[in-house]
């Protein structure tokens, strides 16, 4: 088991934002954590990241807990991540080379001719060698978002993190990113957890995830987003991934 997550409650101060979060997730899988917005998906992936502790409960990766681990070996666990987060992907005054060159710079002993190669075999991976000169601002939103998966596959991570991967990207592009996404399970073998609200993307990708309710503030489904959307007991699991209002509570007649 690469993650195990058992037991998680996550909260800001005295605001509970989920509890009894459990799953595991198996290497050469695509996790999707599924839920309404405000549910706390992106609460949940910095949990998994070891950027917030846990109000309680464990997460362990190859069966060490992330948090009982001295800082050296929490160290280690965090260069074995590559992430992708929604705000601050990509370094502005560098061009895509240099943003590529920094994690293996600070994470790899690769000298400077090793760490250019090794930048420019992803940036070719993502189909964008030829933009490898370029700074962020001058390429489109599914070009950042590329050069940011590129980034964080540079170190060639076990595990993934990807948040709302393809958010605002028009569906050519958000295609081609599923694409990149299943290509990098199958070449690299690294387990994928991804944030996503995009139905087709999770359809596409997703074997296996989690569902997380705002109202209850805890998981209602776990499952392949295509099993919960056939056959999730819940109703608002159904809904969200049959994209329709959630069915309407009957309602209660009143005396006039
Ligand atoms: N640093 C913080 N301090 C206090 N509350 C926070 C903090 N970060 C997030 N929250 C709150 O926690 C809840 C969950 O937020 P989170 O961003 O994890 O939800 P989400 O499911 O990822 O939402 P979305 O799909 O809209 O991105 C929200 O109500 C949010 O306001």
């Amino acid at each position: 088991m690469l993650l195990a997550v058992r037991d998680l409650e996550m909260r800001f101060g005295d605001r509970l934002i989920q509890r009894d979060v459990s799953f595991d997730v198996e290497r050469g899988t695509v996790f999707a954590v599924m839920g309404g917005s405000g549910c706390g998906k992106s609460t949940l992936l910095k949990h998994l990241v070891g950027l917030l502790h846990p109000a309680a409960g464990r997460v362990e990766y190859d069966g060490v807990d992330f948090w009982s681990a001295d800082e050296a070996t929490r160290a280690k666990m965090r260069r074995g991540f590559g992430m992708l987060f929604q705000s601050g992907a990509l370094w502005s005054s560098m061009t895509l080379l240099e943003n590529v060159c920094l994690p293996l710079e600070q994470h790899t002993g690769l000298d400077a001719k090793q760490r250019d190669a090794r930048a420019r075999e992803v940036l070719e991976w993502v189909e964008l060698e030829k933009f490898a000169d370029y700074r962020p601002a001058d390429i489109s939103g599914g070009m950042k978002k590329r050069a940011g998966l590129a980034r964080a596959l540079a170190t060639e991570p076990p595990l993934l993190f990807l948040d709302e991967p393809s958010a605002g990207l028009d569906p050519i592009s958000s295609k081609r990113l599923d694409d990149l996404i299943l290509d990098v399970r199958e070449r690299t073998g690294a387990a994928v957890v991804m944030v996503s609200h995009e139905l087709p993307s999770l359809l596409a990708v997703a074997d296996d995830g989690i569902f997380l309710d705002a109202d209850s503030r805890h998981p209602i489904a776990r499952g392949s987003p295509k099993e919960l959307r056939d056959h999730a007991p819940h109703p608002t699991v159904r809904a969200f991934l049959h994209r329709e209002e959630p069915e309407p509570q009957p309602e209660i007649a009143t005396a006039s």
